[in-house]
């Protein structure tokens, strides 16, 4: 069986993206994870279907690079737009589907500013912060991001004893490097290692630095792979309003025999 396949990027987090309007991908979690395999497959952090949903323009199916059916991937949200938005499904504005509801998006030129969900149940710590961006989040403040042990920290906190059993979170490293700007470096569940960005990683640190910092909306965050913004509106029991805004971009397409 021959399936057209497109990669894409948002700030280096990457994608094998798949039409899949007629249903046929054959989902297996071992076909998912060889796709996204970066040795013995195609290479990518996750893999996207886009499949049609009635009332909306699309339905975005994630999987992690692992092959499990992850929680929903900002970055990747914004990828599929752009993709949606390549094959001609939508102009301008859109609407669409994921894991964790509906969600609105607006392309222009390179740029594409995703909606997130709303968030709630928002858990401070002295040393970190714990919120779900769509995907949970651990956000911890360092003073040099650049010498953070990203992989060995996140990797002890995502398999530790309050989050491992619980399914496990993304972990995320943030410097303040100004005002309503900050660097993030961000161990991915499902990756299991460091990735360029995440994008409801870096939603999560820019509504825990606002209420750690008062800082208005919105916030400017550094990714390995390139910046990222995030607007927002605070309300009496987390945040709404809430915007992801950067760069997405297809890089190739091919052919995959499996
Ligand atoms: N890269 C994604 C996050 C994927 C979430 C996934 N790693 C999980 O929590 O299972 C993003 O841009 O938001």
């Amino acid at each position: 069986m021959k399936i057209r396949f497109y990669k894409y990027q948002g700030t280096g987090n990457d994608f094998v993206m798949i039409d899949d309007r007629d249903k046929t991908f054959p989902v297996s979690q071992q076909l998912v994870a060889s796709i996204c395999h970066r040795r013995f497959g195609i290479g990518s952090d996750g893999l996207i279907l886009l499949q049609n949903e009635p009332g909306y323009d699309f339905r975005m199916v994630y999987f992690n690079a692992d092959g499990g059916e992850g929680s929903m991937c900002g970055n990747g949200g914004r990828c599929v737009v752009r993709f949606a938005h390549d094959l001609g499904i939508f102009t301008g504005d859109t609407r669409f589907i994921a894991v964790d509801g509906e969600h609105e998006a607006t392309v222009s030129g390179d740029t594409i500013r995703l909606k997130m969900s709303p968030v709630s149940a928002i858990q401070r710590f002295e040393d970190h912060d714990f919120l779900n961006t769509g995907s949970p989040h651990y956000v911890t403040y360092v003073d040099h991001v650049d010498e953070a042990d990203v992989t060995g920290q996140g990797s002890e906190i995502r398999y530790g004893s309050v989050y491992g059993p619980q399914g496990g979170t993304n972990v995320n490293f943030v410097e303040v490097i100004g005002t309503e700007h900050l660097s993030v470096r961000t161990y991915e569940r499902g990756v299991e290692d460091e990735t360029f960005s995440c994008g409801t990683g870096v939603t999560a640190c820019a509504l825990s630095a606002h209420l750690r910092y008062g800082w208005g909306s919105p916030v400017t965050v550094e990714t390995i792979g390139g910046t990222l913004s995030v607007a927002y509106s605070e309300t009496p029991t987390g945040f709404d309003q809430v915007f992801l805004t950067g760069p997405a971009v297809r890089v190739f397409e091919g052919e995959l025999a499996i």
